[in-house]
């Protein structure tokens, strides 16, 4: 183990974020009763920017009317490149109730952008006396937020989880496809007449989950556009859940189960996780470092592979 520390990441359920248009109020009773464990409602790009307005209003009332039991609230503020982005800041911390818990900055480049929200947050509260301090998550969605991802994650004392855009992200690289996550069709190998379709998405994906890991985020996975294709949106979440993804964004109800049926880990996989951690502890008894199990190795690694799904379980059992 290095001399440096790997801090624990935020330790609460983050299997499932639903997104909702500010502009929509009929959804927002809808989205509380669901069984995504963090609720994003929206006031960037789901909402037009003569709505902006009456978006804000709505969600800041919604802080204080809809009961949204133990979700965790946050908020997709417009980027620090709109006209939109200081009014939601302002509005939402002078008005909103304490019931507000995250801040969602999407489009991020570097760690200045977070320092300007963060010191803008960081005054209001202070002038309104707001108890609870807000918490940050950051979209990685440009080629300069990936470029960046690290300082991003190590950027504010407030950061809590960062996302990955699929959209502006594949945009933003210049990338020849208009599909939201998932697989690309044109991005395949073929060998002796079999085609393969590899995942264009896993470097940025690995990116984010090391930068999360070294400073204490939680890394999420972003959206999944088509939203008819469950198989599509298991397979994706399944690939991104084994790279280290904690949770993954819903953009429709109905994604809310497939990402929960994920990202919890199934009680075989818990079995298994404490059967291996008693087979170590029993091999340390006898002095050894490595043992086997099902006729594999496991040694001291084995133990953090498992503890890491037993504390998930554990976490999300509450
Ligand atoms: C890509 C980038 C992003 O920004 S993604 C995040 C931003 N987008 C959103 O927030 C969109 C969220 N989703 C919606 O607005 C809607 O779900 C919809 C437009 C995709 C579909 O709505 P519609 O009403 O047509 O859907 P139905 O199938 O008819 O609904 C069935 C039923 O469910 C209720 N419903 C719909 N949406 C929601 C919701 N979000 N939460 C809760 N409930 C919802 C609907 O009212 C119906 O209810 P019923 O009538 O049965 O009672 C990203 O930044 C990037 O760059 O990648
Ligand atoms: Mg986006």
């Amino acid at each position: 183990m290095s001399f440096l520390k790997q801090p624990p990441a935020p330790a609460r359920p983050n299997r499932c974020q639903l997104f909702g248009p500010g502009s929509r109020t009929a959804l927002f009773e809808k989205m509380a009763a669901s069984a995504a464990d963090v609720i994003n409602l929206d006031l960037e790009d789901s909402v037009a920017p003569d709505d902006k307005d009456t978006a804000r209003k709505n969600i800041i009332e919604a802080t204080h009317d809809v009961d949204w039991g133990t979700k965790y609230l946050s908020v997709r503020i417009n980027g620090l490149d709109t006209p939109h982005w200081y009014k939601d800041v302002v509005e939402l911390l002078e008005n909103a109730s304490d019931r507000l818990d995250q801040i969602m900055i999407p489009m991020v480049g570097n760690a200045s952008d977070i320092y300007a929200v963060d010191a803008l947050v960081t005054a209001i509260e202070a002038a309104k006396g707001r108890k609870k301090k807000i918490s940050f998550e950051v979209i990685i969605e440009t080629a300069a937020g990936l470029a960046h991802v690290e300082e991003i994650a190590a950027s504010s004392p407030r950061m809590q989880a960062m996302s990955l855009g699929y959209a502006d992200f594949a945009a933003s690289m210049g990338m020849a496809t208009t599909g939201i996550g998932g697989t690309q069709a044109n991005y395949y190998m073929t060998h002796e007449g079999q085609t393969d379709y590899p995942d264009p998405w896993h470097y940025a994906v690995s990116a984010i989950v090391a930068a999360c890991r070294t400073h204490g985020v939680l890394p999420v996975d972003g959206p999944f556009g088509d939203f008819s294709d469950d198989e599509a949106y298991i397979a994706h979440s399944r690939r991104v859940a084994t790279l280290g993804m904690v949770g993954k964004w819903a953009i429709h109800p109905k994604q809310v189960k497939l990402a929960n049926d994920v990202f919890t880990p199934s009680a075989e996989a818990v079995a298994e996780a404490r059967d291996i951690l008693a087979a170590m502890e029993e091999a340390k008894k006898q002095g050894l470092g490595a043992t086997t199990y099902k006729g594999k190795l496991i040694d001291i690694a084995s133990m953090k592979q498992a503890e890491v799904i037993v504390k998930m379980a554990e976490l999300i059992e509450g």
